[in-house]
């Protein structure tokens, strides 16, 4: 019995999962990762670190990326709601500068993987979130690559309520346009 549902998305290689949950008078279940799913869905790659972070309500974090050692990615909320965005900077793919952003909570448990090649943001829509993340290759900040989030050619359609509420990293503040990575 499957217990994951797959959705391919806008982006090759960008798969939306949903685990199924299993709920009972205690509370609920869920396989929150399986390699084996993974692998039927063409993800070869093991994972080599699990990161965690909390963020406070309109906080944006990315957009990130490795440019060497590319990091796959397998993300979720734990606690709360954000809108995730997956950018393709594959140079040689039919999809490369295109986004796509979705909706991840704690209600609809959806997960993300995102495949080597792509910048990875988020912002935060509810009071507080809890998100983790499964990667493909180990942190490596020589090799850390930015794009900044309101790029005009990227053009994200960042759900912001108060771009005056926004909160974000010095270093986020101060990130590459997309035409740095144009060839
Ligand atoms: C990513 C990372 C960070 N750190 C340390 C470095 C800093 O002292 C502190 C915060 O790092 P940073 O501000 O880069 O964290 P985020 O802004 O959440 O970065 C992440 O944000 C977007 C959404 C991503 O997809 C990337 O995984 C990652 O870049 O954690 C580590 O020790 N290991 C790590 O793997």
């Amino acid at each position: 019995m499957e217990k994951f549902e797959y959705k391919a998305t806008t982006l090759p290689d960008l798969i939306q999962i949903k685990p199924q949950v299993f709920e009972d008078e205690r509370g609920y279940f869920l396989e929150s990762y399986n390699q084996a799913f993974l692998e039927r869905l063409g993800v070869k790659k093991q994972f080599v670190q699990d990161n965690e972070s909390c963020s406070k309500k309109n906080v944006l974090r990315g957009l990130h990326f490795q440019y060497k050692e590319p990091q796959g990615k397998l993300v979720r909320v734990i606690k709360g709601m954000l809108f995730d965005v997956a950018v393709d900077l594959r140079q040689n793919s039919p999809t490369f500068g295109k986004w796509e952003g979705f909706i991840l909570s704690d209600e609809n448990k959806m997960q993300l993987y995102i495949p080597e090649g792509f910048a990875h943001g988020f912002l935060v829509l509810s009071e507080e979130v809890i998100f983790h993340y499964k990667c493909t290759s180990f942190y490596r900040p020589e090799y850390e690559g930015g794009i900044l989030w309101n790029d005009p050619t990227l053009a994200i359609q960042w759900p912001i309520e108060d771009i005056g509420l926004l909160i974000l990293s010095e270093k986020d503040k101060k990130q590459q346009s997309f035409a740095t990575y144009q060839k």
